[in-house]
């Protein structure tokens, strides 16, 4: 389950009909929607240009955490879907290959037609993508620029409409095609336009519906539904031009109870892929020690941490394995579940040679349940009472799992030791648990003796934090996934 919204892009209103496809097929989905009106048409513009563009739209919606992106828009996804997809860690879906792969369905006589902007008939992505699946299929493709501003004009009802259509789509009356592709997502507005000047053995091809299967096909294959059939749904529209506009066009295309637009700033957006920066980590720990040194060491980094004092309302983890690594597991994936977030996990403890390793994974347990550091150390010394200062080397070890909701395949897991000695007497007042007992090899100190920073510089945690700092950002970018 992910309540994360799905993101729309499009040139202006067209991609409405995508998304309204959308409403019906996956009512439960959080969506929203972004038109670039003010820059609209698309279909003219050099394909750089719209590759550019695109970026702007995509890194606005990346900035409201989408799950994964629709371009609802045929000119867009001609120039830009393959880099786009290439770069995002979320899934993209275009509208070329569902229209393409819905037509190749219906077509008898191996005839297409498609009409569409003048810059996707230029890429001839429609040709090429239908071709890669059958060869011997002949498209007959025609730019029809008209339609899209007479849509976005809100006259696609008018019969200056039914004039445009039929002057512009009288070549393809008797090219002797069967299925004609509405290659533009503007066009499905045209519809009864269309289909009337075609005729009504001419199928129409109306890529939005075959795209929203494809958006649902992938939220089940990554596991990215939203499943909450409760609350009510996220429904937001920006547009980069007049918002009175698009609502008027977009209430009477969706038919929703209230709709509002906002204007959308996105001409200083950058136009390659901006990753957003992670100002939240959740480390599932109840142990405040540990989520102070968490806090100090992701603070370098401008990261604030969650621990999980943040959420109490959570069910508690049973830590029921036998190694570090299992523990760590158990607590980051079942935490990292209930709050659909991802979650890292700390599994550490005190292994003492002397002691056959012990406590080891029962560090926190080692007095017994209810665990508290006060009983844990006073067993650890009438453990080692007979043991003499030489021989009582240990090291505490701790393993770190960062866990994705829901893929226990993709953890990212990492270790780190430090060694030292168990001493008599307890020193100093820092840090937490065993600290006080703990000599660092090389020093005369102990753990709690040191600093926060000097601790960190030396411990199990902050080696392993180390070796995590080189991997997590990588991993943690593709968590929509
Ligand atoms: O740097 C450390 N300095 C002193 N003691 C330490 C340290 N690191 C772990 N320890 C001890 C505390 C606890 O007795 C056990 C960890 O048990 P462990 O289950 O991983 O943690 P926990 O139950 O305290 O909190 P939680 O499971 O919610 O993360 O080892
Ligand atoms: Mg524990």
């Amino acid at each position: 389950m992910n309540k994360q919204p799905i993101g729309f892009i499009d040139s202006g209103v067209g991609g409405l009909t995508v998304f309204k496809e959308a409403l019906k097929q996956l009512p439960h989905e959080n969506m929203i929607f972004l038109g670039d009106q003010a820059r609209l048409p698309y279909g003219p513009r050099p394909a750089a240009q719209v590759v550019d563009f695109t970026w702007q739209m995509v890194n606005f919606l990346l900035k409201k955490d989408i799950k994964l992106l629709v371009i609802a828009c045929n000119t867009a996804t001609a120039a830009a879907l393959d880099i786009v997809k290439s770069q995002l860690p979320i899934p993209v879906v275009g509208v070329i290959l569902p229209g393409s792969r819905a037509a190749l369905k219906v077509t008898k006589n191996k005839h297409l037609g498609v009409i569409a902007t003048e810059g996707t008939v230029r890429s001839d992505a429609y040709a090429r993508t239908i071709h890669q699946k059958d060869a011997a299929v002949k498209v007959t493709s025609l730019a029809a620029p008209k339609f899209v501003p007479v849509v976005e004009s809100n006259e696609y009802r008018s019969p200056i409409a039914k004039r445009i259509v039929m002057e512009t789509l009288a070549p393809l009356k008797h090219a002797g095609l069967d299925t004609l592709i509405l290659g533009c997502t503007h066009y499905p507005l045209l519809r009864p336009l269309i289909q009337n000047v075609m005729g009504d053995d001419i199928t129409l091809i109306d890529p939005g519906s075959e795209t929203v299967s494809e958006v649902s096909t992938l939220l089940d294959y990554f596991d990215i539904a939203n499943d909450d059939v409760t609350e009510p749904k996220m429904r937001e529209f920006y547009t980069t031009g007049s918002p009175e506009m698009f609502e008027q066009i977009a209430q009477d295309w969706l038919q929703l109870d209230q709709l509002n637009a906002q204007r959308a700033e996105i001409e200083d957006l950058p136009v390659t892929y901006q990753q957003t920066p992670v100002s939240t980590v959740v480390v599932a720990t109840k142990n405040a020690g540990k989520a102070r040194e968490f806090a100090a060491m992701f603070a370098k980094d401008g990261i604030t941490v969650k621990s999980l004092l943040d959420f109490p309302e959570l069910e508690s983890v049973a830590e029921t394995g036998t190694t570090f690594e299992e523990n760590a597991r158990l607590k980051a994936d079942g935490y990292a579940r209930q709050l659909e977030l991802p979650v890292l996990a700390d599994d550490s403890g005190l292994q003492v040679d002397a002691l056959g390793g012990q406590p080891g994974v029962f560090s926190a347990r080692y007095a017994g349940d209810g665990h508290n550091d006060a009983a844990n150390n006073a067993k650890l010394l009438s453990e080692l009472s007979e043991v003499p200062a030489e021989a009582r080397t240990a090291n505490f070890h701790t393993t770190l799992v960062f866990a994705k909701p829901n893929h226990p395949e993709q953890d990212l897991v990492v270790d780190g030791d430090v060694l030292g000695r168990i001493v008599g007497i307890p020193r100093g007042d820092n840090g937490f648990g065993y600290d006080p007992f703990f000599e660092v090899e090389g020093t005369d100190q102990t753990l709690a003796e040191m600093t926060a920073d000097e601790k960190n510089a030396v411990s199990h945690r902050g080696n392993a934090m180390r070796q995590l700092e080189q991997l997590w950002r990588d991993w943690y970018s593709n968590h929509a996934l």
